[in-house]
């Protein structure tokens, strides 16, 4: 059954929902919310942590940070603001007293937390509706879905539909066809390259890829990205998705600006194309409502805003995620052969892999993980506290922004030896794969707030990892040199990166 119209029922038949009385004030380090899986990371929890001292809180006015003017020039002059994760790092590497630091952005004042201890800090105290940032355009977007309490009882209903590995598996069937399209189109694609193997620009390929499954899974209806000659419909769709995220850099320089200088400056931020998005969300979402036949006589809102944003959240976060994965491989021929040693030892050459399977391929759950630890597409997590806090020893009242850079710790060697290094198999160790709190690499984040599509991504990879695999080596084409990564609100490739399908005999 579709994913919406598991929902639907769910909301005919609500399951109790969390009481909103845990949405009250918390003290730091607090145990309320703690999951059985919540172990690991040791001295987290209450105002401790690296940093200064542990007597009195210090205030902001004496934490570090870059000047207002500088950081303008940084992120304006120098064009910071797609460094945002090289920033992380750098400020991380100056020693502890910059673990955690302030920055104001115009009007926008931030901390920057930059430590796996004091991140873990901030997340375990959270509340039952953590709330994030609002900066800029992306407010007006996520007004649809709302926050506080009209957040927590939509997302309880879909928490409990599709956030455990085993929720998901059933789409496994749908996710297949999805691939085997794919697969037909990179056949295509490679029928058309003068040397018969390469493929352009992958992630184009992965974005049709990932909008395809993912509108599969939620309206259960087919959109056409994956043929040679995609229905117009979908088009005007794909380009106002692509528009969408196009705005999202703009809006971030937007939100720096102050309101008074913005009546004179050309307007850059405003969101045209999600109310597009919505409306080609409202009309798949109208169709299984017909299909299902299902009265619903209230919340529609509220579903049509959830199901636009999980199809907006989930499109660029699996392609750039796949496009960095197929690219390490790539790079990394003998760690490729080692993946794909296991896939023919364990599944076979062509059996076509169920979510059941993915277990049995420890090494393909690895590589997704360490190539979100290398490639966060979400280079940080961004939080307001909701009360007072003791951070690293500073006292952070309630109302801050606060920016959780879990770029800059995947790449602390104290976190992970050798941080720089391409290596799926450090995930191996017992326990490691299915932790939930490395804090070190939180790439779906953490907690209430964490990532909705988690476990629906994960089996759109790892289905496709396994058979791109079965059928083809996968090697770098001569175009393609070392690809960076840039910040344009996800962390992407700089360049397009091409590659050689070469069919395996
Ligand atoms: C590799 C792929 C993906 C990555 C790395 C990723 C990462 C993230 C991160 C870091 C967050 C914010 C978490 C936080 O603030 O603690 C997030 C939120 C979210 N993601 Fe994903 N995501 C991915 C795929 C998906 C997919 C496929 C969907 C939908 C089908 C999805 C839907 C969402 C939604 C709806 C939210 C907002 C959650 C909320 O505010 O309640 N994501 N994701």
């Amino acid at each position: 059954m579709a994913l919406l119209a598991r929902i639907l029922k769910a909301r005919l038949s609500p399951a109790p929902e969390r009481a909103l009385g845990s949405l009250g004030p918390r003290t730091p380090g607090s145990r309320r919310g703690r999951g059985p899986e919540d172990k690991g990371v040791g001295a987290a929890g209450g105002a401790a942590g690296r940093g200064p001292g542990r007597g009195t809180p210090r205030s902001l006015a004496a934490m570090p940070g870059p000047r207002t003017l500088a950081n303008l020039v940084e992120l304006f002059w120098k064009d910071g603001f797609s460094r945002i994760h090289e920033i992380q790092v750098a400020a991380n590497t100056h020693g502890n007293m910059e673990k955690i630091f302030k920055s104001h952005f115009g009007p926008q004042f931030v901390v920057s937390v930059a430590d796996r201890d004091l991140v873990a800090q901030v997340l375990r105290a959270e509340g039952a509706a953590p709330r994030e940032p609002t900066w800029g355009s992306w407010q007006e977007y996520r007004g649809l879905t709302g926050e506080g309490e009209q957040w927590l009882k939509m997302r309880s209903v879909l928490r409990q539909r599709i956030l455990r590995p085993k929720d998901v598996a059933i789409f496994a069937g749908e996710i297949n066809q999805v691939i085997a399209d794919l697969i037909k189109r990179i056949y295509f694609l490679k029928s058309q390259a003068e040397d018969g193997e390469t493929v352009t620009n992958i992630n184009d390929l992965f974005f049709k890829y990932s909008m395809e499954g993912v509108a599969t899974i939620l309206y259960e209806s087919r959109l056409g990205c994956l043929e040679n000659s995609v229905p117009q419909a979908t088009m005007d769709y794909i380009e106002a998705l692509e528009l969408m995220f196009c705005t999202f850099k703009t809006s971030m320089y937007a939100g720096a600006i102050p309101r008074w200088l913005r009546p004179l400056i050309p307007k850059p931020w405003g969101f045209p194309n999600g109310k597009h998005c919505f409306q080609t969300g409202q009309i798949h979402v109208d169709n299984k409502l017909r299909d299902i036949q299902c009265q619903m006589d209230r919340g529609e809102r509220e579903i049509y805003a959830n199901m636009t944003e999980m199809l907006l959240a989930g499109v660029d976060t699996t392609s750039f995620t796949l496009s960095w994965a197929v690219y390490l491989l790539a790079r990394h021929p003998e760690v490729q052969q080692t993946v794909y040693r296991e896939i023919v030892r364990n599944l076979g050459e062509r059996h076509v892999p169920t979510a059941a399977d993915v277990p049995k391929v420890p090494l393909v759950e690895a590589l997704l993980k360490e190539t979100l630890r290398l490639f966060p597409v979400l280079p940080g997590n961004g939080r307001v506290t909701q009360e007072d806090l003791v951070v690293g020893g500073y006292l952070i009242p309630r109302g801050t922004q606060l920016a959780l850079c879990h770029y800059a710790t995947s790449y602390e060697d104290e976190n992970f030896p050798r941080a720089k290094e391409f290596r799926p198999e450090r995930w191996l160790r017992p326990g490691n794969l299915r932790r939930v709190d490395n804090f070190g690499s939180i790439p779906f984040g953490y907690g209430a707030r964490s990532c909705i599509g988690r476990r629906i991504a994960e089996l759109e990879i790892h289905l496709l990892v396994i058979q791109l695999l079965q059928r083809f080596e996968i090697k770098i084409s001569p175009w393609t040199k070392t690809v960076h990564a840039k910040t344009h609100g996800l962390l992407m490739p700089e360049e397009p990166i091409h590659v050689r399908f070469v069919n395996r005999k």
